[in-house]
């Protein structure tokens, strides 16, 4: 038994699903194959039930704010396991949302785990498929160090998979996960310690805003422990874990361990090597703009290139490609540049285009001017808990056009996206001067700073 297909996606993650949907709307013929579950990373392990949870976090900091505001409240408790419960619901409902789509624009769904056989054929289930275009869009999964006692630990997904509040959380790493995995336990009243190897988490980040980031640490937690690196893991006869430093020292009563290290690319497994795809040192997929691989007919989308590893930039490439493949667009591609990308610590990261650092770099440091500002947010300002908001703008040449919007603060997640169309469309620093402000709100900063 053998099928063929015009268009088929290896795993149903942000890629698969937008490049295989876009592709039957055009008219192709198209399936997509998957492993685990219908969503891949993003919705399932990912940014769906990351956002679930950094709302709940919002929630407990909004208590700890309310007597400010004149309520007189009492938290009896915080149940982890009903807020696992309603997020798991309601993801199930955005894999039944997946499902309609699939039949509405008439795309198969397959499951099961694909793998090469050559260039046009895949094998998932003991079945020959066969497609005149194949996406890999198969994401990545997370690193665990090769250290003893490692895995005593958990990754991201093992984060998701907890029924149970840590007491006391150890999270290991310096990126976006990690920050955001610590301010969620912190926020919900674990005892968590963040571990970066250097000197600041987020370290490709405007210095002004990992600074704005570390002073919220110092004053609020989660606490931060840097220059330390996990030499070794020992898990007690009590079942906690002690982890000793690089540096000697050491951490005992660990009952959570998660590694937040980094991420490899899904390629390994696939039998790829049979079709002559090229990848990289690392495992990442060699594409050019239009995610083409080497090999004809073979293209990738998403974490598994190397790409900025977001959701929108897997749907955006996997949507172009479709459109380029199916609805006679030969140029189509995704423009990588000035991707904007938002973190969700406490508070939020929002940034687009280049730090400071960078844009001098690049354009030298007389062509940069920068403007910023700090302020106590009205949110907290009537609170004893004062924490400053740091805003942002790197502008380049005379006529100052802005290369680099940066902030830190309440709302800031929500406030990049209109900021991020302006630098696409080269506004300038009078651009942004010229729009009234909305007040009063924290956006405004952008449009007043001096
Ligand atoms: C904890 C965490 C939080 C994140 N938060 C955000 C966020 O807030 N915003 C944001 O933009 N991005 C976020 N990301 C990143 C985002 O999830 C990824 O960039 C995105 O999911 C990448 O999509 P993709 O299609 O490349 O791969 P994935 O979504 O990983 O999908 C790949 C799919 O392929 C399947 N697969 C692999 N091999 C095979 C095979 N051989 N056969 C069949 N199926 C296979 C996998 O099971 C998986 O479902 C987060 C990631 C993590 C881990
Ligand atoms: N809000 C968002 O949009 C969001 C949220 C989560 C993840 N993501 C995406 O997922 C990607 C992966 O995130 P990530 O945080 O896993 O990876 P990352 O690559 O961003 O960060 C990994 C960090 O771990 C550090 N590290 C590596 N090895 C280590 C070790 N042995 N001990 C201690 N630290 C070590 C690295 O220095 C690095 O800072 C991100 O780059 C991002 O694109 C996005």
């Amino acid at each position: 038994m053998s099928r063929h297909y015009d268009y088929l996606a290896i795993g149903a993650g942000s890629g698969g699903i937008a490049s295989a949907n876009r592709a039957a709307i055009r008219g192709a013929k198209a399936a997509v194959i998957e492993a685990k579950a219908v969503g891949g990373t993003c919705v399932n392990v990912g940014c769906v039930p990351k956002k679930v949870m950094w709302y709940g976090a919002h929630i407990a900091e909004a208590i700890k704010y309310s007597p400010s505001y004149g309520f007189e409240l009492e938290q009896k408790g915080f149940d982890w396991a009903t807020m696992v419960k309603n997020r798991e619901a309601y993801i199930e409902r955005i894999h039944g949302g997946y499902h309609r789509g699939f039949q509405g624009n008439g795309v198969e769904f397959i499951e099961g785990f694909a793998k090469f056989v050559d260039h046009k054929t895949v094998e998932v289930n003991g079945e020959k498929i066969t497609a005149d275009h194949i996406t890999v869009a198969t994401g990545g999964r997370p690193l665990i160090p090769e250290i003893p006692g490692a895995e005593h630990g958990i990754d991201s997904d093992g984060f998701f998979a907890l029924n149970e509040q840590p007491k006391k959380a150890a999270v290991i790493g310096a990126g976006y996960i990690a920050v955001e995995i610590a301010g969620v336990f912190h926020a919900l009243g674990t005892d968590t310690h963040l571990m970066v190897r250097r000197d600041r988490p987020l370290r490709s980040f405007d210095k002004d805003i990992t600074d704005g980031l570390l002073e919220r640490m110092k004053q609020d937690g989660p606490e931060l422990h840097t220059e330390t690196t996990v030499r070794e893991v020992v898990k007690q006869d009590d079942g906690t874990l002690t982890l000793h430093f690089e540096n000697d020292q050491s951490m005992e009563g660990v009952d959570c361990l998660v590694w937040a290290i980094g991420r490899v690319p899904s390629t390994d497994k696939i039998n790829l090597e049979c079709t002559g795809v090229e990848v990289d040192s690392e495992g990442f997929i060699n594409v050019d703009k239009f995610q083409n691989t080497n090999v004809q007919g073979i293209y990738a989308v998403g974490d598994n290139t190397g790409a900025a590893a977001l959701t929108p930039v897997a749907i955006k490439a996997g949507r172009l490609l479709a459109e380029r493949l199916f609805n006679n667009m030969p140029n189509a591609h995704m423009d990588f540049e000035n991707i904007p990308t938002v973190v969700f610590s406490h508070p939020t990261i929002g940034t687009v285009g280049l730090s400071e650092e960078d844009a001098k770099l690049k354009f030298g440091e007389d062509n940069i001017t920068v403007y910023k500002s700090s302020f106590a947010a009205m949110y907290n300002a009537v609170t004893p808990h004062r924490a400053l908001s740091y805003f942002k703008l790197v502008c380049q040449g005379k006529e100052e056009k802005v290369v680099g919007i940066h902030g830190i603060g309440e709302g800031m997640d929500e406030i990049l996206q209109g900021f991020a169309v302006a630098l696409k469309m080269g506004a300038t620093k009078a651009d942004l001067d010229s729009t009234v402000a909305l007040h009063p709100t924290s956006a405004e900063e952008f449009v007043t700073l001096r």
